[in-house]
């Protein structure tokens, strides 16, 4: 790879014979431009009066244009021409988690799904203009950067940071592609070492980077993992997520991420797949993209491989070049689209005040539909709803969830179904809620994508714990009295109910016996992400639905007993 000045410059125009032009040519906008365009030398730095009036002119048009920011990810990346990795998954995955994302590039590179045919750095001066010309203009939430490829333009870009402070640094430690080519020579490490990875807010290493960060150690495991993100964050960045998915012999695909005091294992199936090029680089821009909407790290870091996953095993079959490793598809949500596809937000635990969950032979004993008991629930104030008809036949189920849907989506109350993740595909309902044996969270996160509810019913901590691991939304702990609805259902009680609230970072509902006359008991154990109780028989086994459904709600709603 090109080091000295000359040769950067050099190999910047080879390429395509005449790099500088196009980039003036599109600035119509600004007529000033056309007068750099006409000189013999492209090279703006040698043009410091030109300079001068650029930036004069560049200053008057810097007026904000209004306070309504959309979260902003700036990534500092290579062009993939195949499209698959680099800036182009970066703009992608940006675009798919609804978050602006601009790009200053780094190199050009020639690649498909074969490998890289050809590398152009861009001479560090012109990364240096990109870098200044968006940080002095927009509002950057997040910067994230990938293909680093000379010393030279680590040492730019830390000091333009310095210059610009944003709200978190994501540094994905490109080295190889992921056909093995280099894209990054050893002499990108010092700067890595000394410089970047100290203003770092989370790198993400795979095993090979992780390896070469630490000067070629070999990592065969998770444990490995483990030493590597502890050693890794001895070197000065705040978070550490290596990523196992080359680990071999494992059937998982295992994360580990530190932060400093705690580690996690952030597990998923590993997906069979050819098409797994811009993995890293699509994980990294989601993790930026989620900060940037204010997520915190570790959610960050679990909603961007939910996002991973779902890519992946919707993009199985995807046949784009003739390669060993294809690109993938980060717009797989478009897939599911209907014109009722409501929910664009993600879940609000505060959702989970009052939780109706319907019972099909309740309804049966009142004479009622699911349809009408469901409209008098959310009249009444249900803030969620969970069908849960475990008699009814599918098609039935199904054309009752359509209904339910509407009602609950001209409520603005999401609607989750118990247990079947087929009718929640097909009415595209927000969610679903599983069992301990019913269909595992981690499969259900998987075929549901990440957009989608799910709650998982917990007994014990350790269950609580597996559920975040997992990917799960919410957490159902109960039964905390003992109730007929159930059969054969083990009551932990309000002591159960605490220990679980205190070992989950997810919120809870709780659930088993509880009506208007303990629901106040319930919420007051006062643990901060007990959010609401849901509730069967003293809603759906009652003479008027509506009424009971507003004492309730009148009650969770008392000032004393609301912890947002
Ligand atoms: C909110 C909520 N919590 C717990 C459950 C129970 O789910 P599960 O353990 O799968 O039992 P069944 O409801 O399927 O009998 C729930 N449904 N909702
Ligand atoms: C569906 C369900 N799950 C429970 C659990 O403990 O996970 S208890 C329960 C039934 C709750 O009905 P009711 O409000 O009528 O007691
Ligand atoms: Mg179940």
């Amino acid at each position: 790879m090109a080091s000295s000045e000359s040769q950067l410059l050099r190999r910047h125009f080879d390429y395509g014979g005449a790099p500088v032009a196009p980039v003036f040519r599109r600035s119509l906008r600004f007529p000033f431009w056309n007068s750099v365009h006409a000189n013999t030398d492209p090279n703006p730095k040698n043009h410091p009066s030109l300079r001068v009036k650029i930036q004069a002119q560049a200053d008057t048009m810097m007026k904000p244009v209004s306070d309504n920011k959309i979260p902003h990810v700036l990534t500092v990346a290579g062009s993939d021409s195949g499209g698959g990795a680099g800036i182009q998954a970066d703009l992608k995955a940006c675009a798919a988690r609804r978050v602006y994302c601009s790009t200053v590039i780094t190199a050009v590179t020639a690649q498909n799904t074969v490998g890289v045919q050809g590398v152009n750095i861009v001479p560090e001066d012109f990364v240096a203009e990109q870098l200044q010309s968006v940080l002095s203009d927009m509002h950057v939430d997040v910067v994230k950067t990938g293909m680093l490829p000379s010393l030279n333009i680590v040492k730019v870009l830390c000091q333009i940071l310095r210059k610009f402070p944003v709200k978190a640094l994501v540094v994905d430690p490109v080295m190889k592609s992921s056909s093995g080519d280099v894209l990054a020579g050893s002499s990108v490490l010092t700067g890595f070492l000394e410089e970047l990875l100290p203003m770092t807010d989370i790198v993400t290493p795979n095993i090979k980077e992780a390896s070469v960060l630490l000067g070629n150690v070999p990592l065969k495991s998770v444990s490995d993992m483990r030493t590597a993100a502890k050693l890794i964050h001895d070197m000065g960045p705040r978070n550490v997520l290596v990523k196992g998915g080359d680990l071999p012999n494992s059937l998982d695909s295992v994360d580990v991420f530190f932060d400093g005091d705690e580690f996690y294992e952030l597990c998923s199936p590993r997906i069979n797949t050819r098409n797994s090029h811009g993995t890293g680089c699509t994980l990294a821009s989601c993790i930026a993209a989620e900060l940037a909407k204010g997520s915190s790290m570790l959610s960050a870091v679990k909603t961007a491989k939910h996002f991973i996953d779902a890519a992946l095993d919707y993009s199985r079959d995807l046949a784009i070049g003739n390669g060993v490793q294809g690109p993938f598809d980060h717009f797989f949500e478009l897939k599911n689209i209907n014109h009722s596809s409501w929910r664009q937000n993600m879940f609000n635990p505060n959702d989970l005040l009052l939780y109706a969950v319907t019972d099909s032979g309740m309804n049966m004993k009142w004479g009622r539909s699911i349809a009408e008991a469901v409209k008098a629930a959310v009249e009444g104030g249900a803030t969620i709803v969970q069908l849960r008809e475990k008699d009814a036949e599918t098609r039935d189920f199904l054309d009752a969830s359509k209904v339910c849907l509407e009602i609950c989506r001209s409520y603005g109350v999401p609607l989750l179904i118990n247990d079947r993740l087929d009718v929640v595909l097909a009415c595209d309902a927000d969610g679903v809620h599983v069992g301990q044996s019913d269909m595992p969270v981690r499969l259900a996160r998987s075929l549901l994508g990440p957009e989608k509810i799910i709650g998982v019913s917990c007994k014990t901590p350790e269950q609580a714990h597996q559920a975040w691991i997992d990917g799960a939304d919410y957490i159902g702990c109960g039964g905390v009295y003992p109730t007929n609805t159930k059969a054969n259902n083990r009551t932990i009680g309000l002591e159960g109910l605490k220990k679980v609230c205190e070992a989950s970072k997810l919120p809870v509902v709780a659930i088993g016996g509880i009506g208007l006359s303990n629901a106040r008991a319930v919420m007051e154990i006062g643990e901060p992400n007990l959010k609401g109780v849901a509730v069967v028989s003293s809603l759906f086994d009652r003479e008027c639905i509506l009424t009971d459904t507003r004492n309730l709600h009148a009650l969770l709603s008392e000032p004393a007993l609301l912890i947002q």
